[in-house]
This record gives C-alpha cells, structure tokens and sequence, in this order.
C-alpha cells in the first residue's frame, strides 16, 4: 500500500462553517508525519473523520484504501489518541492493557507492559491519578499496544515538560521503526517537530497550505536577505512564500527551482520552523501551492 492515509477534496462543516475544505493529501506509508496549524485550523476534525468518528460532508477520505466512517474492522488498523487522552480514570494502567486485550484482536500486551515498565509509572495507581504527561505516555502506550498501521496522535505532547517531551517522542520514533506504523501527530510545538517528523502537513483556516517531506521542503526553501525587493523575477526562485522589508533590506523565505547564483542576496536555510511559519502567514503563500500537491 503506497499510501496508508488519502483525502480527496475532503470537508467538514458544522453548520454553516467549514471546519476543513478541499482537503487533499496523500500520506505515504512509514512516515512519522507532523499536522500543524494554529488553534482551531481544523486538524482535529481531519484527525476524527481519519478514524471514523465523523463523517465527512464532502469529499473523501480512505485509510489503506479504506472510508473510516463505519466500517469497524478498519479500526483495529488505526490507533487514535485523542486530544484530552481519554482513558477509563479508575483502572489502573496494567488494567487497561489487560482490558486492551479482551477488546483488540490484535493486541501486544508485552510492548505495553515493557513501555510502562520502562516509564517507572507506579503500577497500581488509577490512571485518573495520574499527571497529564503520565496520562499521555499511558495513552500511548495502549495505541501501540494495537500494533496499528496507522497511528493518529491529538496533540500528544501537549501536556507534556520539555524533557518529557523529549521522551515521549524518541519512544515514538523506536516503536514506530519497530512496528512500521505510519503516524500523524498534531502539535502546535515546531521546535520538537524538526527532530522528530520526516512529513509535514500545514493546516490553516480549513485549508492545506502546505504537504511534503521535510529533507524536500529543506532543500526546495531558501530564506534571502538583501536589499529592499519590491517584486520582479529572481533567479532561482520558484515563488516568495513570504516577503518582509524595512526601508531598505528584504528578507524573503522562498520555494527554489534553482540555484540562486546573485550575489546581491544572502542565502542561508531556513529551519522548518521558519518555512512553516512562513506558509502559517496569510498573504503570499497561495501561489506557492501547486508544486506540493496542494490547490492554492
Ligand atoms: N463540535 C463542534 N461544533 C461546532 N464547531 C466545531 C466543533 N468542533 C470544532 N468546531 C470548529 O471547527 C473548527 C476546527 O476545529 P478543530 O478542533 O478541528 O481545530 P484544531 O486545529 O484541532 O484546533 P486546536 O489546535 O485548538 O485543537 C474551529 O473553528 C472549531 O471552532
């Protein structure tokens, strides 16, 4: 399966808002993929119509080639955690992946158990006792119990400190290297995204602006400073992302399609932080859009 998440076209709307619009994306299989957009952009919603909690209201959406929505055996593929890690407050965790089993055909209770193990979480302390971080590794530890070929995360590290985020991010990368599993995780927290994600989706206003590997969007941006640029061509430059200036000095951070040989411009590269932050900022960012699957 070439693709383990495809959207076409695909929207939701509540009531008369569109929550997500014209979403298209394809994810590859094997890819620990980052969805990132500001509060209320929409990625929990494609997150929920992803395992079949909502219907769409327009377009598709297919995991391993497969609609979500009501179709119960696909879910034993998908592991989801969701925003507020939901989880039954008054078991405790070795519980939890005891009831995992009775629920899940498919279920690796020994990497649970070994993840716990590994966490130092006290064992017979209810999950509702727990801190949020605690809750979170928890959570996570139950979705890979599942052994899915798609793991959908809802802002996994949120409530998580730096170092626990740290932690709780390498032993996603190990499992999911172990598994296979194919990952989207929402974060609002760029800086992690960088060490750990090797996709990235940007979602902002219901829309797409932004598909593609990292080591691509790497080496296909430059940021530019020079002086002030009030428009006209570039060599080497497939579109400006975004543009700011002083009176007179342009930065530009801008999709390439060559090299950018005048010397009049410095050219350094930005981090992924920057080039989705650029593609974040209304404005410019619609012409560049084609070039990564995405309608502008
Ligand atoms: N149940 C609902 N009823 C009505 N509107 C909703 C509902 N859920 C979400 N929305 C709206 O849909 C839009 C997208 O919300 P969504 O929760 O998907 O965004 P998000 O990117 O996950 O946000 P956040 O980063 O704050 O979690 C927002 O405008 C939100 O207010």
């Amino acid at each position: 399966m070439e693709y383990v998440l495809e959207t076409d076209q695909l929207g939701k709307r509540y009531g008369g808002r569109w929550a997500v619009r014209d979403c298209t994306l394809r994810l590859p299989a094997g890819r620990v993929a980052a969805l990132v957009g500001p509060n209320g952009a929409g990625k929990s919603t494609l997150l929920h119509m992803a395992v079949g909690l909502l219907r769409p209201d327009a377009g598709a959406v297919r995991v391993l080639g497969r609609a979500p929505y009501g179709d119960t055996e696909l879910l034993s593929d998908i592991g989801f955690v969701a925003q507020d890690t939901p989880l039954y407050r008054d078991f405790t965790a070795a519980e939890l992946v005891t009831m995992g089993g009775k629920l899940n055909r498919r279920w690796d209770a020994a990497l649970a158990r070994t993840r716990l193990a590994q966490l130092g979480l006290p064992p017979d302390r209810p999950v509702g006792k727990l801190s949020g971080g605690q809750r979170a590794q928890v959570a996570l530890a139950l979705a890979l119990a599942k052994r899915p070929s798609l793991l959908l995360l809802d802002e996994p590290v949120a409530s998580l400190d730096p170092l626990a985020r740290r932690e709780f991010l390498q032993a996603l990368m190990g499992s999911v290297a172990e598994t296979g599993a194919t990952v989207l995780l929402s974060s609002h927290i760029l800086a992690d995204l960088e060490r750990t994600c090797d996709y990235v989706v940007v979602l902002s206003a219901s829309q797409v602006r932004l598909a593609g590997p990292t080591d691509e969007l790497a080496t296909s941006h430059r940021q530019l400073i020079g002086p002030r640029h009030d428009g006209g061509p570039i060599g080497g430059v497939a579109a400006v992302v975004r543009a700011s200036h002083t009176d007179r000095q342009s930065t530009l951070l801008v999709r390439t399609d060559g090299p950018i040989t005048d010397p009049m411009w410095t050219v350094r590269e930005p981090s992924l932080e920057d080039t989705i932050l650029a593609y974040l900022t209304e404005g410019d960012t619609r012409a560049s859009h084609s070039e990564w699957g995405v309608a502008a």
